[in-house]
């Protein structure tokens, strides 16, 4: 079986939760060490440990099959890649930012400094809004620059905010960009069989992976009389799976729900009248 070669974070924000959510996928990524390159021979994957910026490079030009990077770094890419599956991780926001009563307005970057980290980003959403600004490139903690006079705003993740405040700017406009941990593969035309296939079975099990990490399995029991108004509450995936109890008008009923709503749907299931209402995790699964 040909190997899927496949370029991961080696440090940074989305290294560790990369490796997580492969491993509940069913890959073993573990690094023993500070090895650059790990074979998975059961799963026909080579993981390869790569700087996120560089991965889109790898990708796209094709001397790897996939890779995980941040959207954010992917369209800052001078090599195209595709974005396949966004990965619900290494959320952040990339905003314009600068000294609060100084600039207020994306307009008034006309003919300014903006110090980034991404550069074509910024200067794609800059034309695309028909503004001309100096860009100044800077490799990491970009906040200081305006302090130190290098730029007169920034453009950059942010993520809590803390940040910022500390240097004493604030975000001003609509955010550039909603980013995320994604699953990036080369322009899919020029993907070979084989790869594809692989790849179809890797984003099936990243799939299970997201379904587990934002659904719960719930089961109760319902009157018979109730179940119509709980089926409606609960209508899973397909539908839910209702059982007999050992108990003359009861049925035994178990669904999936999303995470975040299964306290208010126990409270409405209580009230028509189910109980023994239980909530259980998912570790994967296959929909
Ligand atoms: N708080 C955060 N700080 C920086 N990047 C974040 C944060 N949260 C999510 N990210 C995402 O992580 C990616 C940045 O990767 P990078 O390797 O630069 O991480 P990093 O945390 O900045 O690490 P380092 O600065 O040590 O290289 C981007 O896609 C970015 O959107
Ligand atoms: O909104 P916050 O939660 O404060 O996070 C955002 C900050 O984190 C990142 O910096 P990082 O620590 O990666 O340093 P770097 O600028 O050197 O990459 C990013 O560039 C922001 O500076
Ligand atoms: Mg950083």
């Amino acid at each position: 079986m040909a190997s899927l070669r496949f370029a991961l974070p080696n440090k940074g924000s989305l290294s560790e939760p990369a490796a997580r959510m492969l491993s509940e996928a069913g890959y073993r990524v573990s690094r023993s060490g500070r090895e650059l390159i790990v074979a998975d021979k059961a799963n026909g994957v080579q993981f390869f440990f790569l700087r996120p910026r560089d991965i889109a490079v790898y990708v796209g030009e094709g001397s790897l099959d996939v890779g995980i990077t941040g959207r954010d770094l992917l369209l800052d890419s001078t090599i195209a890649a595709d974005e396949i599956l966004p990965l619900g991780f290494g959320r952040a926001s990339f905003y314009f930012a600068g000294v609060p009563g100084a600039i207020s307005d994306v307009s008034e970057l006309a003919g300014r400094r903006i110090a980034t980290s991404y550069p074509k980003l910024v200067r794609r959403h800059l034309e695309d809004q028909g503004i001309k600004a100096d860009l100044v490139r800077l490799d990491g903690a970009v906040e200081t620059a305006v302090e130190l006079g290098v730029a007169d705003a920034i453009a950059d993740v942010v993520e809590t905010g803390i940040t910022l405040k500390t240097s004493g700017l604030a975000t001003f406009g609509d955010p550039i960009l909603r980013s995320e941990a994604v699953l990036i593969q080369r322009d899919a035309t020029r993907v070979d069989a084989e790869t594809a296939e692989a790849v179809e079975v890797l984003v099936r099990r990243l799939k299970g992976v997201l379904i587990a990490r934002s659904y719960v399995i719930l089961d109760f029991d319902c009157p018979t009389s109730a179940q119509e108004e709980a089926f409606k509450l609960v209508p899973g995936i397909e539908a839910p799976t209702v059982s007999p109890l050992a108990r003359e008008g009861w049925v035994a009923v178990r669904s999936l729900v999303p995470r975040h709503d299964a306290p208010k749907i126990m409270d409405q299931l209580w009230n028509v009248g189910a109980r023994a209402i239980l909530v259980s995790s998912l570790d994967t699964c296959r929909i």
